[in-house]
């Protein structure tokens, strides 16, 4: 369904955009239907970059993004792909304008892409995306954001997905602000979505809510994927040093994942066989498990011999 190919972003940053920033450096993962693919790395790696060029609100720089093959800027109605594509964001109150009744992303959808659905009908199909996402229709319609919590209002924009019946997810982050029981609502409901055949990319910094949740796992270090696979896999047996910094640093709090001690154990992709180098920097350690080259510095070795 949705390919990324050697996909990087540069910003212009510096007095008048003087300098260039690398956010994003050859990215390339797929994301099936019905599949939830996480993408995990630490603040700045570029996460938020990927997920906004894939919703088109950032421009890609180099590289290609399809969906079931079609280059996504080469859609021109827009209309057309946010009817399959919608992102969810991490702080749900600044999607909504405080002065309209939060149910207004509702009508404003039946504006754009049903505007012949009766009032009726419309009714039952906003009542029915709201039981899907576990909320009362009676608690939440015809109230202002203030009077709804975020876990509510986070629903509700998921709501409005499923009630454009779309084939890809962006949720960025959409659970760090919610507290732990409704965090756990909202997993088990993007597992239901799942179910239903929805592919869901789920961007996180957070490893154990991306292991709880995900079929695969891309792991994002400066703008970089370092290793990627069945999550299982990755975080079964990870075969890069950053990947087992991030997991051994799990359970100390305020410890930095770049805090990683450098391991004195062969680079993993160097030691893969020249042939397990199906995609571009990565080496395939174990079926459906990719890794990138450590740092050793072998790669550059090789060059000066
Ligand atoms: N609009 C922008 N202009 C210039 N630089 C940007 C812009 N957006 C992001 N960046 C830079 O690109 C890099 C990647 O940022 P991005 O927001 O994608 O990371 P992230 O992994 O999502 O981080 P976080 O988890 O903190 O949201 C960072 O160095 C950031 O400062």
């Amino acid at each position: 369904m949705l390919k990324l190919d050697s996909v990087s972003k540069v910003y212009r940053v510096g007095a008048f955009g003087g300098r260039e920033l690398k956010a994003v450096s050859d990215v390339s993962f797929e994301v099936g239907e019905g599949e939830v693919v996480s993408l995990i790395g630490e603040s700045g790696s570029g996460k938020s970059t990927l997920g906004r060029m894939i919703l088109r609100l950032a421009s890609i720089s180099g590289g290609r993004i399809t969906l079931d093959g079609r280059d996504i800027t080469s859609i021109k109605d827009r209309k057309e792909y946010y009817r399959q594509v919608q992102g969810v964001f991490q702080d749900p109150f600044s999607c909504y304008n405080p002065v309209f009744r939060a149910d207004r992303v509702f009508a404003m959808i039946k504006e754009q892409y049903f505007p012949q659905a009766g009032a009726d009908e419309w009714r039952k199909r906003v009542e029915g995306a709201l039981e899907s996402v576990r909320l009362d229709p009676g608690n939440v319609l015809g109230k202002y954001p203030h009077q709804l919590s975020g876990g509510q209002l986070q629903r509700m924009l998921i709501a409005r997905a499923v009630l454009l019946d779309i084939r890809l997810l962006v949720a960025d982050e959409i659970i760090s602000m919610l507290d732990a029981s409704t965090r756990i609502d909202v997993l088990n409901l993007l597992a239901d979505l799942r179910a239903r055949g929805l592919g869901i990319l789920f961007v996180t910094h957070d490893l154990s809510l991306g292991n709880y949740v995900s079929d695969r796992t891309v792991v994002l270090r400066h703008g970089k994927i370092v290793e990627m696979g069945r999550t299982d896999l990755v975080f079964g047996n990870p075969a890069h040093p950053y990947t087992r910094s991030l997991l051994a640093s799990v359970p100390r709090l305020h410890a930095k994942w770049t805090d990683a001690v450098p391991e004195d154990v062969p680079c993993a992709f160097h030691e893969a066989p020249q042939e397990s180098r199906t995609r571009p920097g990565l080496a395939e350690v174990e079926g459906d498990h990719f890794v990138a080259c450590a740092g050793c510095g072998a790669s550059k070795i090789k060059e000066n011999a």
